[in-house]
């Protein structure tokens, strides 16, 4: 079964988070000198920042320079558009890491934006892919209120997302949240990852997540991922996005 953490409020929840992500993290430099990670857009962000940047009892434990943090899914616009869920990570971890004294950061790796706005979307994925790891140690997703993570959209419209077996990064065209065009990772990566983990804060995400950890909802992506990869996944999430649920309310106490 996946594992559902709950939390009164976003700073506890920021708080335990790092330390789940800080387990994982030495467990894979216990077996090798890289932790390959990657991280989602959206407002997993916000709780990176407030975990791994802000609170004082981790600031000393990330080893960033052995990180290489990949992302999920990205919107195919400039690194620098306020759309690009790069940018949004440089603002909330590569920005503030710069003023830490003595802090070397990650390594990063973001889409080729020289081919941005070419019509050779294809091409980005494709790129992005050759750059992927063989497997990831961690790979932290959001779940939008529709139950869309990564850019797997549920519906009819998206289901060649779901589909696809041989890339590991496609083009997802048309999203139902713009912008249009992004690249996304696809269900064989996050199947072979060590460990999965959904972050949803907020009173928006409770009918989704009601869908998801009560209804076992595999038509949507979010629930599909959740019963599919059962034993490697983790669910931080705050009361709001559980009100009334039946969900055990346990908190992350270790590995
Ligand atoms: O569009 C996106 O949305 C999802 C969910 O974002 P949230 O703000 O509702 O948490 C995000 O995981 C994904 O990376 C992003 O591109």
């Amino acid at each position: 079964m996946a594992s559902v953490f709950t939390y009164d409020d976003s700073k506890t929840l920021a708080h335990d988070l790092a330390q789940y992500i800080l387990a994982q993290q030495n467990k894979a430099l216990q077996n090798g000198k890289r932790f390959n990670i990657a991280v989602s857009g959206g407002s997993l962000l916000k709780a990176l920042n407030a975990g791994l940047i802000q609170d004082p009892e981790f600031q000393n434990k990330v080893q960033w320079s052995h990180w290489h943090v990949f992302f999920c899914d990205e919107r195919i616009v400039a690194l620098e558009d306020e759309d690009s869920n790069y940018g949004a990570f440089k603002k909330q971890v590569l920005d503030p890491l710069l003023s830490v004294d003595g802090a070397l950061g990650p390594t990063c790796y973001a889409i080729n934006e020289s081919l941005v706005g070419l019509g050779e979307n294809d091409r980005i994925a494709a790129e992005y892919e050759s750059l992927l790891p063989d497997h990831f140690d961690l790979i932290l997703l959001g779940c939008g209120p529709d139950g869309h993570t990564c850019s797997l959209f549920p519906g009819k419209t998206h289901e060649y997302l779901l589909q696809e077996r041989e890339k590991k990064v496609t083009w997802c065209h048309s999203s139902p949240k713009p912008p249009a065009d992004r690249v996304t990772f696809t269900l064989p990566v996050l199947e072979a990852a060590e460990a999965l983990c959904f972050v949803a804060e907020g009173a928006s995400k409770q009918p989704i997540l009601e869908r998801i950890l009560e209804g076992h909802d595999t038509t949507l992506p979010a629930g599909l991922v959740t019963e599919n990869y059962q034993s490697c996944v983790s669910w931080f999430v705050d009361q709001a996005a559980v009100k009334g649920l039946s969900v055990k309310k346990e908190t992350f106490s270790g590995n």
